[in-house]
């Protein structure tokens, strides 16, 4: 018999996550359906997005075999019924305070402080780059956690290692680029790009650093469809451009229109949930439909 959500603690709850408390040294990490844009989390969910991207961490997690947090499987008996498939066991960790970002491509905030001064996190880059232009070596533009609702701050490795000192510093910069540049090889062989991501690492009580958090999903990673990738052109996000092109196209909504997004219709949903499933399979090669949660 699975135990009820009730019986957790919250403890964190995210735009699309909520973390509970367990027991002392484990967690309930739990992804729900729902789905940001512009900046806005929609009134509408997409079902089976929380599973998705539960199942492609697991599948970053065992095909990287990076130390992690997690701590039992996804049917793991301590995960609710009501989020299984959608929520893993993890170690109780000790949180390191950087946000560990590796870039393999040039867009957002990177091309933002690009164009400004020529570099990004205090890494110089070629000049001529436009948005989208391929960043290789890939590099570590670490961030600082920004406080609910706003955007993180973008800082240097030096500012990373007065914050937690230069060991541990340079091994968050090496652990991040190669288990970015090894997961952007894996989704690279089957058509789609991850331009950049996002990890959070903390140690265990016994001193390790581990891989914790969500990994290389579409919700901390930008993913690109591989076949419509063209640097200084618009850069098609695989899972989100859907609900994007709807909601700047055919809704009536605009990005300045200083009210929340209109709720999507069912196709746009469906459609969606269809991209997410497929960047599962088609990274994974595995079946989504073998993944723990479907409907009963
Ligand atoms: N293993 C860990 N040990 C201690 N703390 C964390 C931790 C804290 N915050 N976050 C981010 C987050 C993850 C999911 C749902 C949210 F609402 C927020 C993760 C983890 Cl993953």
């Amino acid at each position: 018999m699975r135990p009820e959500l009730s019986e957790y603690t919250p403890i964190y709850s995210g735009k699309v996550r909520e973390l509970y408390e367990i027991d002392d040294e484990h967690l309930l990490l739990v992804a729900s359906d729902r789905i940001s844009a512009y900046d806005y989390i929609l009134d509408t969910p997409i079902p089976d997005k929380g599973r998705v991207l539960t199942a492609m961490s697991v599948f970053f997690f065992d095909a990287l075999g990076v130390a992690n947090h997690l701590a039992g499987p996804a049917d793991d008996p301590r995960i609710p019924e009501s989020v299984l498939g959608r929520a893993l066991v993890t170690r109780r960790l000790d949180m390191v305070p950087v946000e560990c970002v590796a870039r393999g491509y040039l867009t957002g905030s990177g091309l933002k402080e690009y164009r400004a001064n020529g570099e990004v996190c205090g890494v110089p880059l070629p000049a001529g780059l436009l948005d989208g232009s391929r960043i290789d070596p890939p590099i570590f533009t670490p961030a600082t956690k920004a406080a609910v609702g706003d955007h993180d701050e973008n800082v240097s490795f030096e500012r990373v290692a007065e914050d937690v000192g230069l060991e541990l510093a340079t091994r968050l910069r090496e652990l991040t680029l190669d288990v970015y540049a090894r997961g952007a090889d894996i989704a690279r062989e089957r058509g789609i790009i991850l331009a950049d991501t996002k990890f959070e690492f903390g140690r265990s009580s016994d001193g390790d650093l581990l891989l914790a958090d969500e990994v290389l999903t579409p919700d901390s990673s930008r993913y690109w469809d591989g076949e419509l990738y063209s640097p200084g052109s618009a850069l098609p996000s695989f899972d989100k451009q859907i609900v994007r092109d709807w909601l700047t196209k055919e809704s009536g909504w605009s990005t300045d229109a200083g009210t929340p997004p209109p709720p999507l219709p069912a196709d746009v949903v469906e459609r969606t949930r269809a991209r997410y499933i497929e960047a599962y399979e088609r990274i994974s090669g595995l079946s989504f439909a073998d993944w723990p949660g479907g409907a009963a």
